[in-house]
């Protein structure tokens, strides 16, 4: 798998604060990669250095393999970004917009451009208000028509910043929708959020921030791969313990936690022997444990205590 996305010792100081503490992204072909960390741990800062909109103090920046800010001009065409609410004209309409933007940047032809429009207005479900001006669209239309811009190139390599925010349910459930079809379609996907279950549902690969340093990167599944133990619920957790003889490594009420990854196996035994069971399963972290474990703190903490 190449990187789509490297960094090496990448570092922002603002004044005093180091914003982001050196750290060595890598995002690969393919990834739906979850950049997760709490507000204000450094995530806005890190994506306006890899698309350079802003100088890193040290350290290296690679996008699809071309060093950043000097391949910009050679690499951008091939991304498509979401940065912080994005700006549109308000007077004028999502379709007008687009085609201001679609007209500034680099690569779209004039002929196929009411095509590609129309393409990202249906993709992002702003098809039918295409032609209302942006000023009476609601927040999650505005963060909609921003993807619609970030997609009207057909990028391989997507940058979302907080794509979600401001949008309800449905909205969230749309943009995630619309995202994995895109992953399907071959598209590699940077998403950036404070919310671990945004990224619990869509990242192939995680990265947390934590005050501006990168404390986890690796594989969901193998951050959250079993831990070769059982779970066992069961109304009578002392005769598991008994029958189980030496097995057990915790008991916390009606769940019995048994070394072992073999389920099967440890309810053979407990029917056997006659003792009730009303489930089991393969203990496996959480990634809210694993995050708070690595980080000390969770991404959405905010949300968490509401
Ligand atoms: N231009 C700037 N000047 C001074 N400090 C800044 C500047 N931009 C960001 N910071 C500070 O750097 C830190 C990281 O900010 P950043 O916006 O990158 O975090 P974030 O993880 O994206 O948070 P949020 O989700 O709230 O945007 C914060 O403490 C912020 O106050």
């Amino acid at each position: 798998m190449s990187a789509v996305i490297a960094t090496r010792g990448l570092v922002k100081r603002f004044g005093r604060l180091r914003a982001v503490d050196g750290i060595d992204l890598d995002v690969r072909e393919g990834d739906v990669y979850g950049f997760l960390g709490a507000n204000g741990s450094g995530k806005t800062t890190t994506v306006r250095m890899l698309l350079g909109l802003v100088l890193p103090t040290s350290g290296e920046v690679e996008l699809l393999g071309g060093r950043m800010p000097r391949a910009g001009r050679r690499v951008l065409p091939r991304v498509g970004a979401l940065i912080e609410g994005p700006a549109h004209y308000g007077h004028l309409s999502g379709r007008e917009n687009l085609s201001l933007l679609d007209a500034a940047g680099p690569g779209g032809g004039r002929r196929t451009r009411r095509t590609r429009i129309d393409e990202v207005l249906e993709q992002v479900g702003l098809a039918g208000v295409g032609r209302r001006p942006v000023k009476a669209y609601s927040l999650g239309m505005r963060q909609r028509l921003g993807l619609a811009g970030a997609l009207l190139r057909r990028p391989e390599l997507l940058v979302l910043d907080e794509p979600t925010n401001g949008l309800d349910p449905q909205g969230i459930h749309e943009i995630r929708t619309l995202l994995l079809e895109l992953h399907r379609g071959g598209t590699t996907i940077f998403l950036s959020s404070h919310l671990l279950a945004e990224v619990e549902q869509m990242a192939t690969r995680v990265g947390v921030l934590d005050r501006g340093r990168l404390v986890l990167q690796d594989e969901l599944a193998v951050l959250t791969a079993p831990t070769g133990r059982t779970v066992v619920h069961s109304p009578a957790p002392e005769l598991v313990r008994a029958t189980l003889d030496g097995r057990v490594s915790a008991v916390d009420g009606e769940r019995v936690l048994v070394r072992g990854a073999d389920p099967a196996e440890v309810n053979a035994l407990l029917v056997q022997a006659g003792v009730p069971v009303r489930g089991l399963a393969l203990e496996r972290p959480s990634l809210e444990e694993v995050v708070l474990a690595a980080a000390g703190t969770s991404p959405d903490r905010v949300e968490a205590v509401r």
